[in-house]
């Protein structure tokens, strides 16, 4: 493929993978040369429509700190701390390519350096489980400009409404509202508001949650960056702290999402939490094809 100046067009293998529905377009920087403007690649390959489609854009670089490196981008190009779902996919990619040796792979981020463990099917990787840290739960840490010790059943004005919310970080900003039912008047309508709310000064990843019974939640998510999306890791997490945070849910929960199932644990021995989830390789291909 020649350009309007006659060059040739720089072609870059890429592989889109899901984790619960979560996909991304990931390019393996240890192979492939990538443009300077990432913001506008990732909204490129991103689109559903005009691209590959995806929820975003997903790097596995090389680390000095740990076997590899993952920078994420929301389709909007905004790059975010931590990726729960991409986490999952980077170390099935990571192992199953052969960029790390071993099926327990750590992985730096702008969240820190964490640790995933891999169980394999016929060798390659199937479902990871990830140790995603200690949750973050002041408010300069989310961030959010909520008084208080912590944000846990809080009142937001959104336009007038009132929404009850509690807001952890998990290295990316997490705002939790339960409700009795996920409809799309809440995601669709009140999502995309509380994302944006002054309240936090980098936005915020909003998950709607309905309680089934204490081990068990159903899950909607409107992610900061992206919109509505099948499944949210880092959300899934916050979502286990902030029912331990509020009486509502055991440490222990298996989190329904439109995607798919996570398990997670919000340990009282260590403090941190542990998700386990699939990571699936769908298709390769060229851009520009
Ligand atoms: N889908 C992800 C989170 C992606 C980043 C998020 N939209 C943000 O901007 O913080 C996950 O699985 O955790």
């Amino acid at each position: 493929m020649t350009t309007p100046t006659g060059c040739e067009a720089k072609r870059m293998r890429f592989t889109k993978m899901h984790g619960a529905g979560n996909d991304y377009v990931y390019v393996n920087g240890f192979s492939e040369q990538l443009p300077d403007e990432l913001p506008s690649l990732a909204r490129a390959v991103s689109d559903r429509r005009f691209g590959v489609g995806g929820d975003g854009l997903i790097l596995i670089l090389p680390s000095d700190t740990a076997d590899v490196r993952m920078r994420m981008f929301n389709a909007d190009g905004s790059e975010a701390e931590m990726c729960g779902n991409g986490i999952r996919c980077v170390v099935k990619y990571a192992y199953d390519h052969g960029l790390a040796p071993q099926p327990v792979v750590r992985v730096e981020t702008l969240a820190g350096v964490l640790t995933a463990e891999a169980a394999l099917h016929d060798g390659k990787v199937d479902r990871v489980r990830v140790d995603m840290g200690e949750p973050r739960l002041s408010p300069p840490q989310i961030p959010t400009t909520l008084g208080g010790e912590q944000v846990i059943n809080t009142t937001i004005d959104v336009d007038g409404r009132s929404v009850e919310a509690t807001c952890v970080s998990m290295g990316n900003p997490h705002c939790v509202v339960f409700v009795d039912s996920a409809t799309d008047d809440l995601v669709l309508g009140l999502g995309p508001k509380l994302e944006k709310h002054a309240v936090f000064p980098e936005g915020v990843n909003v998950e709607f949650v309905e309680v089934l019974s204490p081990t068990e939640v159903r899950q909607r998510t409107w992610e900061r960056g992206s919109g509505e999306t099948w499944a949210c890791g880092t959300g899934a997490s916050a979502v286990c702290v902030a029912g331990v945070l509020t009486g509502r849910t055991e440490r222990r929960i298996l989190n329904h999402l439109i995607g798919g199932d996570l398990e997670l644990e919000w340990s009282a021995g260590d403090g941190r939490v542990r998700m386990t989830g699939p990571a699936v390789e769908v298709f390769s291909g060229e851009w520009p094809s």
